[in-house]
């Protein structure tokens, strides 16, 4: 699956075309989960469909779920562009970034510094590296590229032979680990127990997909989570608020004076 989507990826690069740079305020990923407003930090995710799971949210309006992902409390906002795999558009980016003040970060696959620049110019603070989509010396470059340019990068990882690959090369500020295998698509939360101390004392460490339950939630941030990256469950919850609340057993936001 990786593979074709990849393939897609190279096709749509050689078409691409660059929006026009939008005006906007930046926020930082890496500040908002250095301090969430909860225990552990929340990167709410604008995801209508996906191939494992196919149709997630049929009356999609990704304005509503970002003021709801705000209004409920959400340290940042992820926002799928893939149109092909995922129903996501670059558009729906460019118009949360507009409703919310919270940093926006693409979620897409991105493998060329043209999906950069593109990524740039829609407005988002920062986007998605995922290791093994490029030779590692690459997706360095990519990220030195990104940074260069004011744009925050999460560097995922599935498995632990990435991780390990990864940090003997370079020590992202923020690293994901991905509890979804990309190839097989299958979920476990064991992944995070697994690999939590390979990630460097100086990085971020976000726990990626799978995450549905309070007790799910627990028992990251008790592997050494730092944040959270939640779609299908908040989605699916019956306003994106309550898929919050419940998420988190009711517990509330600390003010962030
Ligand atoms: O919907 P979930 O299980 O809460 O997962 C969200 C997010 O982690 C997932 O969408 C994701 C993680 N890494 C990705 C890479 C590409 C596309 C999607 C993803």
């Amino acid at each position: 699956m990786l593979e074709k989507i990849l393939e897609t990826k190279r096709e749509e690069i050689a078409a691409l075309t660059l929006p026009d740079q939008v005006d906007v305020p930046h926020f930082s990923l890496y500040k908002a989960l250095k301090k969430p407003k909860r225990s552990i930090g929340l990167i709410a995710e604008v995801k209508k469909a996906s191939p494992s799971k196919g149709l997630i949210k049929e009356h999609f309006n990704p304005e509503e779920i970002a003021k709801g992902y705000e209004a409920g409390g959400a340290d940042a906002i992820s926002v799928l562009t893939d149109q092909k795999y995922f129903q996501g558009h670059r558009n729906y980016l460019t118009t949360v970034k507009k409703t919310v003040a919270l940093p926006i970060m693409r979620k897409d696959f991105i493998i060329s510094k043209q999906q950069i620049d593109e990524t740039v110019r829609m407005g988002a603070d920062a986007m998605l590296l995922i290791v093994g989509t490029v030779p590692i010396n690459e997706l360095k470059e990519l990220y030195d590229y990104a940074y260069s340019l004011g744009l925050e990068c999460l560097v995922e990882v599935h498995a632990k032979s990435e991780l390990e690959e990864l940090v003997s090369l370079f020590h992202p500020k923020i690293i994901g680990v991905n509890n979804r295998n990309l190839k097989t698509f299958e979920t476990s939360l064991s992944q995070t127990d697994e690999m939590a101390s390979l990630i460097p004392k100086g990085s971020l460490f976000v726990s990626e997909s799978g995450i549905h339950h309070k007790e799910d939630l627990e028992r990251v941030g008790k592997a050494g989570a730092s944040g959270v990256l939640v779609g299908e469950s908040l989605m699916r919850a019956v306003t994106p608020e309550e898929g919050i609340s419940v998420l988190f057993g009711g517990e509330s936001i600390v003010s962030s004076s």
